[in-house]
C-alpha cells in the first residue's frame, strides 16, 4: 500500500518521540505539556523560523532530549534562568519537566519581540511555570535581584561570550549548563584565556557530537 508523506513524517515524528522518550523519560504529565508545546511550535514554524527546518522530523531527539537531558546535572534547582531561549531550547522544555518541582520557575531570555511572544504562548498553552523576559541578556542579569540556581544556553554564542553572560549568576551562587557542540575542545581553550574556570564536561546522551559544560565558579584573570 501507498503512504502519503504525510503519513511516512508523522511516522517519523512518532518512531523520534519514542526514541527520545527512551533516553530521557517523563511523566504523563510532562509529556501531555511538551506534546502542547511541539504542537505550537510546528504550528508557529510555518510564519516564524524557530528552529532549522532540516531538524523537524528529529524534533524530539535533537531538541526536547537534548534541553531534557540538562535536569540531572541539577537535580535540586528550582529557579532557572534561560538566556537566549529562542524557540524554547532548553528552557521551555525544562520550564514543563519542572511544572511537578514545587516552587520551581524557568526565566526565559529573549531579545526579538517575536520569538518572546512565542515563548510567552507556549507557557501560557503548557502552563509550565515559566516567565518570559524581552530583554538583552547583559541587561537583566546585571540587574538580577533574586537567587538562581541553574542558568542555561544553548546555541547562543562562543564559550568565552556565554561565561561572561553567566558570570553576574554564577557569582551568586549559581551552576551554568552550557548546551555545546564538536568544538567544545577548542572552545574551552579560549575561555581559559579570559576566565579562570574549573568546568566540568559531560557527553550529550542523545548522541551525535553534543557536550554539556558545567561550570560553577568563574574568576576573571587579573
Ligand atoms: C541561535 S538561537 C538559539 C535558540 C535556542 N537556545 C536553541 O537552542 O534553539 C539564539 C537566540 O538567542 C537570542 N539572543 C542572542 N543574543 C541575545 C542577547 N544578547 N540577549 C537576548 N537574546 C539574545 C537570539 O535572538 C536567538 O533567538
Amino acid at each position: 500500500m501507498k503512504q502519503t508523506s504525510a503519513v511516512v513524517a508523522s511516522k517519523v515524528i512518532a518512531a523520534d518521540k519514542a526514541a527520545a522518550l527512551a533516553l530521557t523519560p517523563v511523566s504523563r504529565e510532562t509529556e501531555q505539556r511538551l506534546d502542547r508545546y511541539v504542537a505550537l511550535l510546528l504550528e508557529w514554524q510555518a510564519k516564524t523560523n524557530l528552529v532549522a527546518p532540516s531538524t523537524l522530523p528529529h524534533l524530539w531527539t535533537r531538541h526536547i532530549s537534548d534541553s531534557l537531558q540538562l535536569l540531572d546535572l541539577a537535580p535540586d534547582a528550582k529557579i532557572w534562568v534561560d538566556l537566549g531561549s529562542g524557540g524554547g531550547f532548553p528552557g521551555v522544555v525544562l520550564a514543563c519537566a519542572l511544572a511537578e518541582r514545587p516552587g520551581a520557575e524557568v526565566h526565559l531570555v529573549e531579545r526579538i519581540a517575536k520569538k518572546a511572544a512565542f515563548l510567552r504562548e507556549a507557557i501560557r498553552v503548557t502552563g509550565a511555570p515559566g516567565i518570559v523576559h524581552l530583554s538583552e541578556i547583559g541587561d537583566i542579569v546585571e540587574k538580577w535581584s533574586g537567587g538562581v540556581d541553574c542558568v542555561t544556553a544553548r546555541a547562543l554564542a562562543p564559550l568565552h561570550q556565554l561565561i561572561g553572560f553567566a558570570e553576574p549568576l554564577v557569582k551568586r551562587g549559581a551552576k551554568a549548563l552550557f548546551l555545546k557542540g564538536q568544538d567544545v575542545e577548542a572552545e574551552l581553550t579560549e575561555s581559559t584565556k579570559y576566565w579562570k574556570i574549573e568546568p566540568k564536561l559531560y557527553s550529550s546522551r542523545t548522541g551525535g557530537q553534543g557536550w554539556i559544560v558545567a561550570i560553577d565558579c568563574i574568576e576573571r584573570h587579573n
